[in-house]
């Protein structure tokens, strides 16, 4: 299977930017600029993704974790720093937790260990709606899921931008992603991490809402949990002031 990596930067510790569901390794775009004036950013598709390969066979976030690994490993510089953002938080805490040799710094966006009790039937639900339902269909759904309204007001550019990226997806890859996060019960992996975190979380998430980052935060040992206000789903996109801190974070 072909791995598509969107490279930025060419000096520094590699940092690897793992995207969230049904988009791209191409939505980091702004992030990316921004850090690779310090470090070497690597934003891989994740399988069916973006311009990545995949055989149609379904996959879990453990086997998202693995590509990510991969990444790191072919970078060949030792530990990267990991962002997640959503299902790239939930791939980049299954990494931090079982590969803990290639994980310096890590910081986990608006993600989750387990999407509750419900998660399986609530997936699968999503996951029949992605492959039938038109992809301009679902766009309102999405963008206010992702984006909170002061912010789609303010930033048409941004939201379209995204929007782009998530029509390009191909469907039978969401759908997959879908059932993998259903599937996800990452609990007891959460202890298990040993970077340096940052949890980032927006205040109006209703995606992954401010109690599934407690939840992580209570669970990393010395993890740092950031509530964030006027900030929905996508808050690494919607808060570039953000950017500093994050960058801080990775150089400290
Ligand atoms: O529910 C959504 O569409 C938002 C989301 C959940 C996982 C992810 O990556 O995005």
């Amino acid at each position: 299977m072909t791995r598509y990596v969107h490279r930025t930067g060419e000096h520094g510790r590699p940092v690897v930017l793992l995207h969230p569901l049904a988009l791209s390794g191409a939505v980091w775009d702004p992030v990316a600029a921004y850090l690779g004036t310090r470090q070497r950013v690597l934003a891989p598709d994740a399988r069916g993704h973006g311009k990545s390969g995949w055989d149609g066979a379904e996959f879990t976030v453990a086997d998202m974790a693995a590509d990510a690994a991969a990444v790191i490993e072919e970078a060949g510089d030792g530990p990267a720093d990991v962002i997640g953002l959503s299902m790239g938080g939930s791939t980049a805490l299954v990494l931090a937790a079982t590969r803990p040799e290639l994980v310096h710094r890590l910081v986990l966006a608006d993600a989750t260990a387990c999407y509750g009790p419900n998660r399986v039937a609530e997936w699968a639900e999503r996951a029949e709606r992605a492959e039938r339902v038109p992809r301009a269909q679902q766009l309102t759904f999405q963008r206010d899921r992702w984006f909170a309204e002061e912010f789609r007001a303010q930033h048409p550019e941004e939201v379209e931008r995204v929007c782009d990226i998530f029509l390009a997806t191909d469907s039978a890859a969401h759908a997959a992603a879908c059932r993998a996060l259903g599937a996800l019960d990452a609990t007891g992996l959460v202890p298990q991490v040993r970077a340096e975190t940052l949890i980032l979380v927006g205040e109006e998430d209703y995606a992954t809402p401010p109690a599934m980052a407690e939840a992580l935060a209570a669970g990393i040992p010395g993890s740092r949990l950031e509530v964030l206000a006027r900030t929905r789903h996508l808050s690494l996109l919607e808060r570039p002031d953000l950017w500093p801190a994050v960058a801080a974070h990775l150089a400290g």
